[in-house]
């Protein structure tokens, strides 16, 4: 898909094709259409952020709260959106032993008890041990640093989705 068919799509379209590049989030794709055209990629991708950026603190920590606990309940149930259940596959977390999965869940909770959000981490650039190392050690952080770093990834998941919409490369990261 090209800039110039992205360009083209009226609002519905948009919205179906970019709705969930920000999980469970539609309302961003929904104004970010308002500002095209867009040039490329980059500029796509920078629209979104620069909407995250934009949010007050509740609204920052609103767009976590729409993301799924890594191999977490979701997964169990098969209620992940198609794109965060493709990221999972990736990471290797649909195939943990019961004892990492116990894990990870005890390692969830003790993070959304800390930060009051879940834990978020682009899983597509990660694997089943570096998902359990990389919670552990932000388990650690201080809360303002914590809320930039979810936050950070929220955007590489983004910015991972759209490439795959536009069928760019994602390597470069
Ligand atoms: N909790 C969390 O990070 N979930 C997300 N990460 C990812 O790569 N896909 C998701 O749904």
């Amino acid at each position: 898909m090209d800039m110039e068919k992205v360009n083209s799509m009226d609002f519905r379209e948009f919205v179906d094709v970019f709705g969930n590049v920000i999980e469970r989030c539609p309302l961003i794709a929904a104004a970010v259409w308002s500002q095209r055209p867009f040039s490329d990629l980059e500029d796509l991708e920078q629209h979104f952020s620069a909407f995250i950026d934009a949010l007050p603190q509740a609204g920052q920590e609103g767009i976590l709260r729409c993301y799924p606990d890594l191999a977490g309940r979701e997964l169990q149930r098969g209620t992940l959106s198609a794109e965060s259940q493709r990221e999972h596959s990736a990471a290797g977390l649909t195939s943990l032993r019961a004892e990492e999965r116990l894990r990870l869940a005890e390692l969830n909770a003790q993070y959304r008890a800390r930060f009051g959000f879940p834990f978020v981490l682009a899983a597509r650039l990660s694997d089943r041990e570096a998902v359990a190392r990389e919670l552990a050690r932000r388990l650690r952080c201080p809360p303002a640093l914590e809320l930039r770093t979810a936050l950070g990834e929220v955007k590489k998941i983004g910015r991972l989705r759209l490439a795959d919409r536009l069928g760019a490369d994602s390597a470069r990261m």
